[in-house]
């Protein structure tokens, strides 16, 4: 894996680098942009720090993962620190930090390989994550070098970050609906980071986002106003539409499980990869599921290290007193990783409770399974809106205007049954399902995403 920096190309190619910023939610989004890209016959660099290369890997859904060159750079030590779930100011992960620092580190390593493609082949093209333009800076100084960025939420939350700082102006694609505050969803320490590498954003050549015309097209095309008609690329969902077959020994214990459930009875509840709950709230969520009386699969970790390899082993999360003896024929507790792609698209799956991270948003909707949303931090409250407000494929557990509390388990209990058991449920499974359909129509030959992807693919080899 390590660097070498003969041969990686020839005179008459294009290739592309990408360079995710190291957080499993951004790993995830160009891991499958990578086969994407390659399956267009195009050389794949993905570059990032040794243990973040080793985390994208180990966790990609896919078994083989072939014409990707990882570059696993070395960066200082950084602490990779537990989370702290009572933190009373934010609930945003900010034991990363570190690790987020650490990888500011890059810029030189990357630099050196982009000199080397940038002899070697016709002409690179650079895809940053938006928090690693500073790392990608140096790729604008180069002749046969393009540089993007990649924006790792969806056009909509963008673009209504720039409308509440503009004072929320009437806009129609705005008008009537409920948008939270933009208060407590980033802490000042990672603001100062964001807005260390705002400026190196205005020199890239484009804007990719993992995202579609069928889902927030009004919001693509307002951001493409605001940025002075940069070309914006929207060429999500970068998800596989259908979970990978997997032999039944490679299977998760918990498909099998899924397997003999009814069609859309099961509610799959998960946090995603950056947040913990406190103590008190886990037993809160346990009372609910419990009282809900619907199967459930619950994913229960606390957010991830900055090295997720790092020797101390994360803490084994307490459950009320004989709660899984208790539901035992109702639902299962995962506490390693889960394979969430295909707990979605499987059929027994009606249902997701989510802290509505984009990833976790793009995969419910692309399976057609609506959400129950708890948003916790970073762009979370406003992909709760785009799926509760403008989608209306799912219901709100936890308003952002009650961030600071406690949701009881009798909240819990009332989001799971009014999704799984309600008339009001089934109707949005169906949007949900109308929108899966309209998601795969528009990535077909002649669809939306396909056409933009064709016209990504011929502008970057022009
Ligand atoms: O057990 C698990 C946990 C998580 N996952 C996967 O890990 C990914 C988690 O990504 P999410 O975006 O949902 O949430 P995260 O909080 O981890 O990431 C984040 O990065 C991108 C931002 O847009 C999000 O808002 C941010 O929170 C998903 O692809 C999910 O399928 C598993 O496959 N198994
Ligand atoms: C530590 C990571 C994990 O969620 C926060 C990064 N999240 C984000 N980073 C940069 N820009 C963003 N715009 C919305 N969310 C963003």
């Amino acid at each position: 894996m390590a660097f070498n920096g003969d041969n990686l190309a020839d005179k008459n190619q294009v290739v592309v680098v990408l360079i995710p910023f190291p957080a499993q939610g951004h790993l995830n989004q160009l891991m499958h942009l990578s086969h994407l890209i390659s399956s267009h016959n195009i050389p794949v660099h993905y570059v990032s720090t040794v243990t973040h290369i080793r985390q994208a890997t180990l966790r990609h859904h896919k078994s083989i993962i072939s014409n990707i060159h990882f570059h696993g750079f070395e960066v200082p030590p950084f602490v990779s620190p537990p989370p702290n779930p009572n933190n009373p100011e934010t609930d945003f992960p900010t034991h990363l930090i570190p690790s987020l620092e650490a990888s500011m580190h890059l810029r030189e390593p990357v630099r050196k390989l982009l000199q080397s493609l940038s002899f070697q082949a016709k002409r690179v093209v650079v895809i940053h994550d938006s928090p690693m333009a500073s790392v990608a800076q140096d790729a604008t100084n180069m002749p046969n070098v393009e540089n993007y960025t990649f924006h790792c939420t969806c056009a909509f939350s963008v673009y209504v970050s720039f409308w509440d700082k503009m004072g929320r102006p009437s806009v129609e694609a705005m008008h009537a609906l409920k948008i939270p505050s933009l208060e407590g969803c980033f802490p000042t320490q990672f603001l100062d980071f964001l807005i260390a590498n705002r400026d190196f954003l205005k020199l890239s050549d484009g804007i990719v986002y993992n995202t579609s015309r069928v889902i927030d097209g009004d919001y693509i095309d307002l951001m493409e106003v605001i940025t002075g008609g940069k070309k914006i690329w929207a060429l999500g969902p970068f998800n596989p539409l259908a979970a990978e077959k997997k032999g039944s020994k490679e299977r998760h214990s918990c498909m099998e499980w899924l397997d003999k459930q009814k069609p859309n009875s099961v509610i799959y509840v998960s946090f995603g990869t950056t947040t913990t709950l406190k103590v008190e709230q886990i037993e809160q969520v346990a009372t609910g599921l419990e009282q809900s009386k619907q199967k459930f699969i619950w994913v229960l970790r606390d957010a991830d290290k900055g090295d997720i390899f790092d020797e101390n082993e994360a803490k084994r999360l307490e459950l009320p007193n004989g709660f899984e003896e208790r539901v035992k024929d109702m639902g299962l507790v995962v506490r390693d990783w889960a394979p969430q792609l295909e707990i979605l698209s499987h059929s027994s799956t009606g249902g997701f409770m989510s802290h509505c991270g984009w990833n976790s948003c793009l995969e419910s909707i692309t399976m057609g399974v609506p959400i129950a949303t708890w948003p916790f931090h970073s762009d979370q409250p406003r992909n709760a809106a785009l799926i509760t407000e403008v989608l209306k494929v799912g219901l709100v557990v936890k308003d952002w205007s009650q961030r600071n509390s406690l949701v009881s388990g009798s909240v819990v209990e009332d989001a799971v049954r009014r999704l799984m058991q309600t008339e009001e449920g089934d109707e949005m499974r169906e949007r949900a399902g109308r929108l899966k359909n309209a998601i795969h129509k528009s990535t077909e030959e002649g669809g939306v995403s396909h056409t933009e992807m064709d016209s990504f693919i011929a502008h970057i080899t022009k």
